[in-house]
């Protein structure tokens, strides 16, 4: 145990790079993949079935907590990990981007975002202190600075504006932030899709010191391609010996792209919600658990999984479920594609110990091309 942060670097296999965050509740082995939990709960999981796939680490939300239960109820309550029972690290977002995709925002300016809840349309004004104070009253173990985060495509002038002004926001946080010796504050690299840009946003926080940067204003609706430039371009400006995340990313085949271009963690709804939805991600790619050509197959998703989710139900079972909207069946394919996800991780890890990313890299995705058979 450790009573500061601390992220050593293991070791890189070309630009893929395996590390370890060290904090006192516990450490977090990345490349890492850390399930979104919004609201306090990683959605249709018990949070020792989310431990038990693998996760280090979740991510909570506070726009959400700060709209319902309230910040300082759950501060009353004894922070975010006693109530909900997880006594790992916590990896908190400032809000921005929720206030954005989510809220009737009223106003945005230089102070922060005045916005409507999208719960009960109560009038909500956040600026980067308050984001910070929500943060800590939450006990949130790592802390993203707020941020304006632009959809794409975007006008040059407005990527610049926001990008701008969440650099002066990153020195607002920082200064709210203080000295947490056992909690971090990362900042987040905007710029949208223009390189230069991102150079400008990745320098500045560089001369921040922070403990670990995220790359944000990305997985908004641009190609794939403009997304891995975007890295291409802002990774090698960062300090090398600070940990990276990729904000929202995304699906295996974004994560393994990414991590060999250098990024250490990431978060994503994409298990979780599509596994409410009925899509299974498997080593042989994904499945749509709906379709008919699934109603009679007794064989379950992967045989060889130590997921009891992915290894024990038929996928006629599962089709029954989904196609009959039961709660069962969002349950069992949120647990099995979280187990996926952090099965692909501990590949990923591995390979990079031995060397053979690159080899691990084309054999995963052969494999899911290859189709589920
Ligand atoms: C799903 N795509 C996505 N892109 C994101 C981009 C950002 C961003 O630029 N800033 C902040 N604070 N959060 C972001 C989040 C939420 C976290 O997953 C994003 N999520």
């Amino acid at each position: 145990m450790t009573e500061n942060f601390q992220f050593t670097l293991e070791k890189t296999d070309a630009g893929a790079r395996l590390g370890k965050i060290s904090m006192p509740r516990g450490e977090i082995r990345t490349p890492a993949f850390m399930p979104v939990g919004t609201v306090g709960t990683v959605k249709a999981m018990y949070l020792d079935q989310v431990r038990e796939t693998g996760a280090d680490i979740i991510l909570g939300n506070t726009y959400h907590l700060m709209l319902r239960p309230t910040a300082e109820r759950v501060a009353r309550l004894g922070g975010l990990h006693k109530l909900i029972r997880w006594e790992h690290p916590i990896l908190t977002d400032s809000g921005g981007f929720q206030v954005m995709s989510l809220s009737g925002l009223r106003k945005l300016d230089e102070q922060g975002v005045t916005f409507k809840s999208h719960v009960d349309g109560s009038l909500h004004h956040m600026s980067p202190e308050r984001s910070i104070e929500i943060q800590g009253l939450l006990g949130s173990d790592i802390q993203m600075q707020l941020d304006e985060c632009v959809a794409l495509p975007a006008e040059p002038r407005e990527i610049e504006r926001a990008m701008e002004m969440s650099l002066r926001w990153a020195e607002r946080c920082r200064v709210a932030f203080g000295d947490q010796p056992g909690k971090a504050m990362f900042g987040i690299v905007q710029g949208g899709d223009i390189p230069a840009l991102r150079i400008r946003s990745a320098e500045a926080l560089s001369q921040l010191d922070l403990k670990g940067y995220a790359i944000g204003g990305l997985a908004v609706g641009e190609p794939q391609d403009v997304m891995l430039r975007m890295l291409e371009t802002t990774l090698p400006v960062l300090p090398g010996q600070k940990p990276r995340y990729l904000m929202g990313v995304g699906t295996p085949d974004d994560i393994l792209k990414s991590v060999a271009r250098g990024i250490d963690m990431f978060d994503c709804v994409m298990p979780t919600r599509s596994g409410r939805h009925g899509l299974a991600f498997t080593r042989r790619g994904k499945v749509n658990i709906r379709n008919a050509r699934h109603a009679e197959d007794m064989r379950p998703l992967d045989e060889q999984s130590s997921c009891p989710a992915s290894r024990d139900y038929s996928r006629a079972y599962l089709h029954h479920l989904v196609r009959s909207n039961e709660a069962l069946g969002g349950m069992l394919l949120s647990w099995n594609n979280l187990a996926y996800y952090q099965e692909l991780m501990q590949g990923i890890r591995k390979a990079i110990a031995e060397d053979r990313f690159a080899d691990f890299m084309a054999e995963t995705q052969e494999e899911w091309a290859r189709g589920d058979l």
